[in-house]
């Protein structure tokens, strides 16, 4: 059955490469439907996730070895080489005879004609891997970084400016490590109590070790699609520090709140929670096909106070003026908070890019600002590190609206995650979280 793990695996990383696929969205277009074992499931996404986290580390071995450039070869067969590599270096459960003879097997099938270049690489590397040696922190601290932690040298270069050295390392490896799988419990059908026992009487192992009282920490889920609790709408998969967006909010049961970007409705879904399933909540989001996310969350969790609505977030919607009480804007940005959840988001992404998004989360905080009624609330958060992305788009907006005053969010997190700052900006190194950041304003009632 393993290899057809490790087949499923390089479709997935081949999507990813060749079509820009987000890792989740290729996992599941791969697997959906598919009778695979969990275990198998698990290998797969260990296969993915490891190679996507160490590519850069990866291809530079494989550079050591091969006559052809990495760029000319091709991608099918790079990636049956990364996976091979990858099981030989990480994986202690895989022989490394295993590793070598399945890779072998697997580009027989895929592309006959590289079989002796896979096997010879393979080979190469394991009768030579002392020969490796990747630029010290003293000859090329930058090489150096970016090499070991797999993230492209701009963005090491980035963080060192902005972080310093000690804190970029420990920002580099939290990257790549595993993230916590976290569910939020839909408390509008079940207390947390009971669904802990309803995941334990699944073999789901737990940990209620949180700081969200409705999260729950747990591991081998295995396919959630087969899960009765999972379509009977007990719980939601949120990560923690996104689950702080709703409670810094604080919308209350009566109220009107509009979402700006809202697709595929965590946050959305969240505050109906919050608000007892009374009130309004307008949910909108540029894609159409991302709405339908919302609906199908909403109906699974039994709610009905969310309407979902395509907008344009950088267009002004006249009929709505001052009309909300509360208004979210959790902007599209680089998602460099991420990174253990989709760390094809570091090899895709260029300085530039930074400067374009962050324009476009100014504009669309002016926008939804407009919404917000006298004494109304507005929050902005994004999952990224970037102060670019983050404080410097709040500073900008204040500067230009006096009308707005910033919110202490620490009266409204729990006190593992409040800091000396009147926002909250999380770091993975550091909360063991996604980076995540969230703030809150207020328009005064002149
Ligand atoms: C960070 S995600 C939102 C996540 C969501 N709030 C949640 O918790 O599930 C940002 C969303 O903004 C949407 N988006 C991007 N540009 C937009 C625009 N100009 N107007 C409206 N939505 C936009 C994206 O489609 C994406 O779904």
């Amino acid at each position: 059955m393993k290899n057809n793990a490790r087949k499923y695996a390089l479709n997935i990383l081949v999507d990813i490469e060749k079509n820009n696929a987000f890792s989740n969205i290729a996992i599941n277009r791969e697997l959906k439907g598919k009778d695979i074992p969990n275990i198998d499931r698990r290998f797969i996404s260990e296969l993915v996730y490891g190679v996507l986290e160490n590519k850069m580390y990866l291809d530079f071995i494989i550079s050591k070895f091969s006559k052809i450039k990495i760029k000319k070869i091709n991608v099918k067969v790079l990636n049956i080489l990364r996976m091979g590599l990858y099981q030989i270096i990480y994986l202690d459960k895989i022989p490394e005879f295993a590793a070598v003879n399945e890779s072998v097997k697997l580009v027989k099938k895929v592309d006959f004609k590289a079989t002796g270049f896979v096997n010879g690489i393979l080979r190469s590397f394991l009768r030579n891997r002392n020969s490796i040696k990747v630029p010290t922190i003293k000859e090329d601290i930058i090489k150096h970084l970016s090499i070991t932690y797999s993230h492209p040298e701009w963005l090491v270069e980035r963080w060192l400016k902005e972080f310093g050295q000690d804190f970029t390392i420990s920002l580099l490896k939290a990257n790549n490590e595993t993230p916590k799988l976290t569910v939020r419990t839909n408390t509008l059908k079940i207390k947390k109590e009971q669904l802990i026992e309803k995941l334990r009487e699944k073999d789901v192992k737990v940990d209620t070790d949180t700081f969200v009282k409705e999260a729950i920490h747990i591991g081998n889920l295995g396919n959630i699609e087969d899960m009765e609790i999972y379509h009977k709408g007990f719980f939601q998969i949120q990560d923690e520090s996104s689950m702080l967006v709703a409670h810094v909010l604080d919308p209350k049961p009566g109220e009107f709140v509009i979402d700006i970007c809202a697709a595929p409705g965590g946050k959305t879904t969240h505050m109906a929670q919050l608000m007892d399933n009374d009130g309004k909540i307008l949910a909108r989001d540029i894609y159409k096909h991302k709405l339908k996310l919302i609906n199908d969350n909403a109906k699974r969790l039994g709610i009905n106070i969310i309407r979902t609505e395509v907008f344009d977030a950088e267009k002004i919607d006249e009929r709505l003026l001052r009309k909300a009480d509360k208004v979210l804007v959790d902007a599209p940005c680089s998602g460099f908070g991420i990174i253990r959840r989709k760390p094809e988001l570091k090899y895709n992404k260029k300085a530039q890019d930074i400067k374009a998004i962050s324009k476009l989360q100014l504009k669309i905080l002016n926008n939804a600002s407009k919404y917000v009624k006298k004494g109304g609330i507005l929050v902005y958060s994004t999952c990224t590190i970037e102060k670019e992305e983050n404080i410097d788009i709040i500073e900008k907006f204040l500067k230009e609206h006096k009308e707005f005053e910033m919110v202490d969010v620490n009266d409204y997190l729990p006190s593992a995650v409040r800091t000396k700052y009147q926002f909250l900006q999380l770091y993975p190194n550091i909360y063991k979280t996604d980076g995540f950041f969230i703030c809150k304003l207020r328009r005064n009632n002149r």
